[in-house]
C-alpha cells in the first residue's frame, strides 16, 4: 500500500496540514511507535493484533474447514469484527470463488429468512464466529440457522465450524457437539482480527490464498518505523489525526472499486470503535466511487470544511471497452474503456476537491488481490493504533457498545436494565400522525 498525502497538505488553496507541523508530529510518532513495538513484543492486549501475520497458521484453518471445503455456500454468522473482516476479504475477491459467501449479522427476520429459504442447505456450511461467545445477535441467528438445517433434515453438526474464545456459551456448545473449532487469538479485539481465523475461515472455504493475505500484511508490518515519512500506515494515521485537530472531524472512506465497498464498512468499525472515546475521535463515513460522486460529492466539495476524503485506488484491474455508438454526443465514450472512465472520474474528483481546498488522501493498491488486501487491512489497523496513541485513547476497548449490549439483554429479560430505561423515559418525545 502506498499513501499519497499530497492533497492533505496545506497550500495556497487548501487549509490542510502543513509539512512543518507533520515534522513536529513525527516526534510523537516516534514515541508512539516505541510504545507499539513494546506492546507487540509483550503480546499486550490489542497490540498483539499487529503480530497476526506471523502468528496465524493457515494449515490450522485449512484443517478445521476441511469437512465443509466443498460447500456451495458458506453462511457466516457473526457481527461487527466477527463478520466485517471476512466479508471484506470474500467480497473483494468474489470473482475468484465458486462458493457463495453469505453474512448473517443483522437480525432482521425478513432478511434472514430470505437467505435461509433460497439456499440449498444440504450443500451449505455454517461458520459461526463470536469472540466473546455471548453476542445476542450472533447466538440468536445461529439458533435460527441451526433450526432451519434441522427442519431441512440436514445434520448441522456435520456442517458447522465455530470460531470463538476459550470459554463462553459458544465454546460450550462447540465442545458438546464436538464441532471443528478455532480460537480467536488472545489479545486480538474483534475489529483487529481479520487476519486471524475470524477473517480467514470464510476466505479459505471460498478458495482464496491465505498465505498471500498474510504475506501482504507482513510486508506492510515491515514498514512500521519511527517516522511517518517512512511508513505508509503511520503517514495515514498521523495525517488523519493532524487533520482532525484542524477541524476535519469526518473521514469519508471512498474506494474506487466496487469490490472494496465492504472494506469501507470494515474501516468504519475500526475507526469508530477504536478512536471514538473520551469525546475524541473522527467520524468515519462510507462512500463509494463513482457512485457517491453523484450523491455525496456536493457536500464534500462545498459543505462544511470538516471533512477528509480518503480514496482507495487499485492501479490495475480487468477492463472492458465501451462500444462505439453512432450517437454524436456520446462519441467521446467510444474511444474509452470502463476502466479509463473510472480512472478519469477518480482523477477529476480528486482534483476538484483539491481545487476547492478540501483535504484528501490517496491509498494506492497495485490491484485487488490477496496480497494487496492483506497489506490494506494491516496498514489501516496500524494506522488506527498509531492514531489511538496520538489521541491518547484506549484504542482496544469499546465500553459504549458494551453498555448497549447489556441494555439489550436486560430488555429481553436477561439482566439489569434500569439505567437505560430511566434515561430513555426522561428523553422520549413522541409525535404521532
Ligand atoms: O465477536 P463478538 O464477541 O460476538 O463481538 C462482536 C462485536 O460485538 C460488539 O459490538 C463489539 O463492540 C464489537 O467490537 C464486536 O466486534
Amino acid at each position: 500500500m502506498n499513501v499519497d498525502i499530497g492533497n492533505a497538505l496545506a497550500s495556497v488553496a487548501a487549509p490542510g496540514v502543513s509539512r512543518a507541523s507533520l515534522e513536529r508530529l513525527d516526534t510523537q510518532v516516534a514515541d508512539a511507535h516505541e510504545r507499539i513495538e513494546r506492546g507487540m513484543a509483550n503480546g499486550e492486549h490489542g497490540y498483539e493484533a499487529l503480530n497476526l501475520p506471523q502468528r496465524t497458521d493457515p494449515d490450522e484453518i485449512r484443517a478445521a474447514v476441511e469437512p465443509v471445503a466443498d460447500a456451495d455456500a458458506l453462511i457466516t454468522v457473526g457481527i461487527g469484527g466477527s463478520a466485517l473482516g471476512a466479508a471484506t476479504i470474500t467480497n473483494a475477491l468474489a470473482d475468484e470463488s465458486d462458493t457463495e459467501a453469505v453474512y448473517l449479522d443483522n437480525v432482521d427476520p425478513e432478511w434472514v429468512s430470505s437467505h435461509l429459504d433460497r439456499l440449498d442447505l444440504e450443500n451449505t456450511a455454517i461458520n459461526v464466529v463470536s469472540r466473546s461467545g455471548t453476542t445476542a445477535e450472533t447466538l440468536a441467528n445461529f439458533l435460527v440457522v441451526r433450526d432451519a438445517f434441522e427442519s431441512a433434515g440436514v445434520d448441522w453438526t456435520e456442517r458447522t465450524i465455530v470460531t470463538t474464545g476459550d470459554a463462553g456459551p459458544l465454546r460450550d456448545l462447540s465442545d458438546r457437539h464436538d464441532l471443528p473449532s478455532l480460537k480467536v487469538p488472545d489479545g486480538v479485539p474483534g475489529r483487529f482480527s481479520a487476519l486471524s481465523a475470524v477473517g480467514m475461515v470464510a476466505a479459505e472455504v471460498c478458495g482464496h490464498d491465505l498465505e498471500a493475505l498474510l504475506e501482504g500484511a507482513a510486508a506492510e508490518a515491515e514498514t512500521l518505523s519511527g517516522s511517518l515519512f517512512e511508513c505508509p500506515a503511520y503517514a495515514y494515521g498521523a495525517t488523519t489525526y493532524a487533520l482532525d485537530q484542524r477541524g476535519a472531524g469526518i473521514n469519508a472512506m471512498m474506494p474506487y472499486a466496487e469490490s472494496l465497498e465492504t472494506a469501507a464498512e470494515w474501516f468504519a468499525q475500526l475507526w469508530a470503535e477504536s478512536l471514538g472515546k473520551d469525546d475524541l475521535g473522527q467520524t468515519p463515513v462510507r462512500a463509494l466511487g463513482v457512485t457517491d460522486q453523484h450523491s455525496q460529492l456536493q457536500l464534500y466539495r462545498a459543505g462544511p470544511r470538516d471533512k477528509l476524503v480518503t480514496f482507495v485506488t487499485p492501479q490495475e484491474s480487468v477492463d472492458r471497452p465501451i462500444p462505439d455508438t453512432d450517437v454524436e454526443n456520446l462519441a467521446y465514450l467510444g474511444d474509452a474503456t470502463l476502466g479509463e472512465l473510472l480512472e478519469a472520474e477518480f482523477e477529476a474528483t480528486e482534483a476538484s476537491l483539491a481545487a476547492a481546498g478540501r483535504p484528501n488522501v490517496r491509498l494506492e493498491l497495485e490491484r485487488v488481490d490477496e496480497y494487496e488486501l492483506g497489506g490494506l487491512l494491516y496498514g489501516m489497523e496500524a494506522a488506527c493504533v498509531l492514531a489511538g496513541e496520538l489521541y491518547g485513547v484506549n484504542t482496544f476497548e469499546q465500553p459504549a457498545v458494551e453498555w448497549a449490549k447489556k441494555a439489550t439483554r436486560g430488555l429481553l429479560g436477561g439482566g439489569e436494565f434500569e439505567e437505560a430505561e430511566a434515561v430513555a423515559e426522561k428523553t422520549s418525545l413522541r409525535v404521532e400522525r
